[in-house]
Formats: structure tokens, sequence, C-alpha cells
């Protein structure tokens, strides 16, 4: 799975509604507040909500932003452009905008894609969460003739409220970015499919850090590369250590890594930059970090023919309970996936125990590799 929950790829999703689709305008203040910056500017998931904005109306197949900002609106527009963000357009006069249907969305508004698809099966609604609102051409050029933007928006008579699908709140002002961060992570750090150590170990240790980590921009697949370094660091130290308390580093390590192993895809959801090629990358450095770990655990050892024995069964095992998600991703529930993997080698490092680890490891990858191959097979008849 490479999404997070709900979030569709960019430039992908389209609703069906019978209605039509709708223009979406963009309504900020005319004059930015003296005092604070404005709150277009606040950085979510790493860029200007206003970028996040117009990113997220693409990806829910809004074909036309409009950025209605009184005379500030040819500046943001450009402000766009060079930051590469999808197109927009400054508003036109309210008077001028064609008949149709309208999605006004508030500057302070922080929500996704699920959200827009599903407020905009209908018109005359508004969403309870954030300001978002459906509404006619006429109701939309009453609007924006009022200003200013956020209370016009929460002001408009005879909407049906609703509560938002997906994900939607305000973002007070731009002190509010933590909580707002904080709420994004609920719904996007961690996965559906996330196994037992994932969900109640790695998740909460690696939550502090992409809170951390979210609001920088910083590039995802950097971040792949910094837990497969951790990983690696962890095995070399294993392997060359030679002593106990280099064992038990080692094995903290490895654990770091196996924590860290979930920050890039974190960043990624929570800052929209998700991407099949950081997918691609962040596992193929895993598979490289888990033989990495194998072969320091060997080396640790002793580094006999028994360990290696041992090792390249749990590096055989390992790589096929990884595999057969790619050959069939619908199959059952794995139990050693690389969360469970990982922790079983950092025990092993840091109690000492590195070939009793090797052994036990090499015993329950197979097994489950074969459990699971032996179930998919059962379930397609026509492989046989
Ligand atoms: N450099 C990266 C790393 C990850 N991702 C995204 O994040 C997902 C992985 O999310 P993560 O929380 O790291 O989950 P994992 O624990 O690594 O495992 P899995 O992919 O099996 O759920 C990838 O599929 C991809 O969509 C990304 O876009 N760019
Ligand atoms: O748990 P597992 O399937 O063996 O291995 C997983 C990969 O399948 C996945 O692509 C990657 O993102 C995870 O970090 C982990 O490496």
């Amino acid at each position: 799975m490479t999404r997070g929950k709900g979030e569709p790829a960019p430039g992908t999703a389209r609703w069906s509604d019978p209605a039509g689709p709708v223009v979406a305008v963009v309504v900020l203040a005319a004059e930015p507040p003296a005092a604070r910056p404005p709150v277009e500017s606040t950085r979510v998931g790493g860029r200007p909500l206003l970028d996040r904005t117009v990113r997220v109306l693409h990806a829910a197949g809004v074909r036309r932003v409009l950025v209605s900002a009184g005379r500030r609106g040819p500046d943001l527009v450009a402000g766009l452009v060079a930051r590469h963000a999808p197109p927009a357009e400054p508003c036109p006069p309210p008077a001028d905008l064609p008949p149709g249907r309208y999605l006004l969305v508030g500057a302070a508004a922080v929500f996704d894609a699920e959200t827009v698809r599903d407020l905009a099966t209908e018109t005359g609604v508004r969403c309870t969460d954030a300001t978002l609102a459906v509404v006619d051409a006429d109701t939309a050029r009453e609007v924006l003739a009022a200003g200013p933007a956020d209370a016009a928006l929460a002001g408009i008579a005879g909407l049906r409220l609703r509560p938002a699908a997906g994900f939607a709140t305000t973002l007070v002002d731009d002190r509010d970015g933590r909580r707002v961060h904080r709420a994004l992570w609920q719904r996007y750090g961690s996965k559906s499919t996330d196994g037992l150590v994932c969900r109640y170990l790695n998740r909460p240790l690696s939550r502090p850090v992409t809170l951390l980590l979210a609001r920088t921009g910083v590039w995802p697949d950097l971040l792949s590369g910094v837990s497969f370094a951790v990983a690696v660091a962890g095995a070399a130290v294993i392997g060359f250590g030679g002593h106990w308390w280099t064992m038990l580093l080692g094995g903290v390590l490895v654990q770091a890594g196996n924590a860290l192993d979930g920050v890039d895809g974190e960043v990624a959801r929570i800052g929209l930059r998700t991407s099949r090629r950081g997918a691609l990358l962040d596992t193929i450095l895993d598979r490289y970090a888990d033989l990495a770990i194998i072969a320091g655990l060997v080396l640790a050892a002793g580094g006999r023919p028994v360990d290696w024995a041992f090792g390249f069964a749990a590096a055989a095992g390992s790589l096929l309970v990884s595999y057969i998600n790619v050959l069939a991703p619908g199959a059952p529930q794995r139990l050693l996936r690389r969360d469970v993997r990982l922790l079983l080698c950092a025990v092993a490092a840091a109690v000492s125990a590195p070939l009793a680890g090797l052994a036990v490891l090499a015993v329950l990858v197979n097994a489950d590799a074969a459990r699971v191959f032996a179930m998919v097979l059962r379930r397609a008849p026509g492989l046989r």
C-alpha cells in the first residue's frame, strides 16, 4: 500500500457528480493582517497552506482553481507558479463569474481530497469542520463581493451544514500548526496494513520525529536514506564491534532504524509528497539493510559455516516474506514482516545471542513464508 487512508494519487481522482464539476475559489483576505504572517503562508506539511490547498483541489479532480484576494491575487498566483504548484488563476471580479457551481474555500481551511470529493456531490452545503462550501453562482458572487474571506463564508445563510468526510480542520492562526500536524499524523501517520510491532512500538517512536520534520518540507527520499544508514550502522557495529556493549549499541541502532523506517512515509503522506519512486527506493533500501543486519549477526556469531548457514536461511526467508507481498498483494497477513524481523534481530544483538537470534529468525521467517505461500496457492486454484 502506498498511500495513507483515503489519500488519492495526485491528479488521478475524479468524483462522479451528476451536477457537473465545480470551480474552486480560494478566498483570501484582500489585505493581510499587519502584525502576523498571513494564514495562507503558514507551512502545513512543509508547504505554504495556499500551495497545499491548490494541490489538494487538483488531486480531488477540480480542474479550475481561482484565487480571490483583491489586489493581492495576481502576486499570490505568481508565487504559486514560482513554487511549481498546480495551475491557479486570479479570480475575476465577482460579477464576471460564469454560471456553474462553486466550491468556496476559506484561507485557513486544511482539508484533503476526500473531503472535496464528498462535499462536491451536492450544492448548498457547508462543511462543519472547515470553511468550505459548495454554492451556486449567485451565492458565490454575493459572498465574494462581500468579503472579508472566512467571515463571509461562515455567514452564508441557508446552507446545509454537514461534517466532512476525510480530513478537515481550520488553522486558527500561524501558531496553530502544532495541533494541525498532530491531527494530520493521526489521520495519515499509520496505515491499516501496519503489523503489531509497527503499530504499538514503531509508530509511537516515529511520531515525534515525523512531527518535527513534517513542517520542514524535507524530501522523503532523504529520510529513507537516513533510516537505511542507521540500520546499516547498526549492522556494522554488531558485526565488527566485538564487545557486549557494541552488541547492545548495535541492537539499539537496528531498532532505531526500524522505527525510523516509518518516518519517510509519514512525512510523505502528511506533506502530499508520496511517490512510486519513493516507495520503490524505500523497499529496495530496506532489503539491503535487512541483509546487512543478518550479515552483522553472522559475523558477531563468529562467522563459522554454521553461522553462515543459519544466516543464509534467515536471509532467504526474510526476502521471501517481503517478496510474496509483491507476487500476491492480497496475500493473508504475514506475521514476520520487517517490523517483527528487525525487532528480533535487535533483541538478539542486545542480549549478545547472535546465533540463537539467527536460528529463531531462520525458522520463523521460512515457516511464515511457507504458510502464506500455501494459503495463496489454496485460494488460487488456477495456479495449480
Ligand atoms: N521516500 C519515500 C518513502 C515512502 N514513501 C511512501 O510511503 C509509503 C511507505 O510508508 P511507511 O509509513 O514508511 O510504511 P512502511 O512501514 O515502510 O511499510 P509499507 O509500505 O509496507 O506499509 C510508500 O509506499 C510510499 O507511498 C514515499 O513516497 N517516498
Ligand atoms: O514488511 P515487509 O513487507 O517485509 O517489508 C516492507 C516492504 O514490503 C515495504 O515496501 C516497505 O515500505 C516497508 O518499509 C517494509 O520494508
